[in-house]
């Protein structure tokens, strides 16, 4: 079953054409990365799943919803699709553990000391066990982008959707981070959507490739035909351009 409908869709802002004919089904249970030059559209997409862009034409179904219907209830959609963002969006106000519970406490009325201990499990789970009572300035960026996938995780969401998790990291930060999403990716049923700059992890974690330049899909590929031998030009050229990094 598809997780994730585009049918036709198109995205403006203002009198900019920032999303053209997109069509894309992504499966329940699939990963697929998204790439593409800056300003392609890559976020605008991953950001109309949940609804934080609004489209303007065509059909986009999250979970058999269709974000258009105003009988769809957008908080149900957002509560089944998580989503990490470049720069962690944590409460820098609430600790770590506070960051990670809040949500299930308030809008899956999850029972507290269950809450608590499925909080402190993720902790463990993205190595951050020792951290739980810190505040985020206390933690470096890594540590907060993995604080931000274990809140995404709490909710335990059918489809996290990831947009540049890495892009704000200094790079000796970056490894960690994509640990903790490979297994992720390996261990879970969920659907995962990752814009990413990271290729050797595309390569070595996606089932998909999706290219997108120009507010376009040029190539949606499997992994390996994708590296071996992607059909379009600006893919083959983008791909040129990254190894030479
Ligand atoms: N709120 C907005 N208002 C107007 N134009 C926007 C807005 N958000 C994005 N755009 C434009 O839409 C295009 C696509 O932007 P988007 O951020 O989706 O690209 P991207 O592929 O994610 O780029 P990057 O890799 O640099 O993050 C760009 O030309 C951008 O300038």
């Amino acid at each position: 079953m598809s997780m994730i409908e585009f049918k036709d869709v198109q995205k403006y802002y203002g009198d900019f054409h920032a999303l053209h004919d997109i069509n894309l089904s992504i499966d329940a249970g699939e990963t697929v990365v998204l790439i593409g030059p800056s300003g392609s559209g890559k976020s605008t997409l991953i950001r109309t799943i949940n609804g934080l862009e609004e489209i303007e034409e065509g059909q986009l179904l999250v979970d058999g919803f269709d974000l258009h219907d105003p009988k769809t209830d957008m908080n149900k959609i957002r509560k089944n699709v998580g989503m990490v963002f470049q720069h962690f969006n944590l409460y820098n106000n609430k600790s770590v553990l506070e960051n990670i519970m809040l949500a299930p406490r308030l809008v899956l009325k999850r029972d507290e000391a269950e809450n608590k201990k499925i909080a402190l499990e993720l902790l463990d789970q993205v190595g951050l066990a020792d951290k739980a009572n810190n505040m985020p300035s206390a933690l470096s960026g890594g540590q907060k982008q993995r604080v931000a996938i274990a809140r995404s995780l709490a909710m335990k969401p059918k489809a996290i959707l990831f947009d540049e998790p890495t892009s704000a990291l200094d790079p000796e930060m970056i490894g960690d981070v994509l640990d903790v999403m490979r297994d992720i990716a390996k261990d879970s049923e969920m659907t995962l959507l990752v814009v990413t700059h990271e290729m050797s992890f595309a390569k070595a974690v996606a089932d998909r490739v999706i290219f997108m330049a120009d507010g376009r899909i040029l190539e949606d590929s499997s992994t390996e035909v994708f590296f071996e031998n992607p059909t379009e030009p600006r893919a083959k050229k983008f791909l040129s351009q990254v190894a030479h990094h």
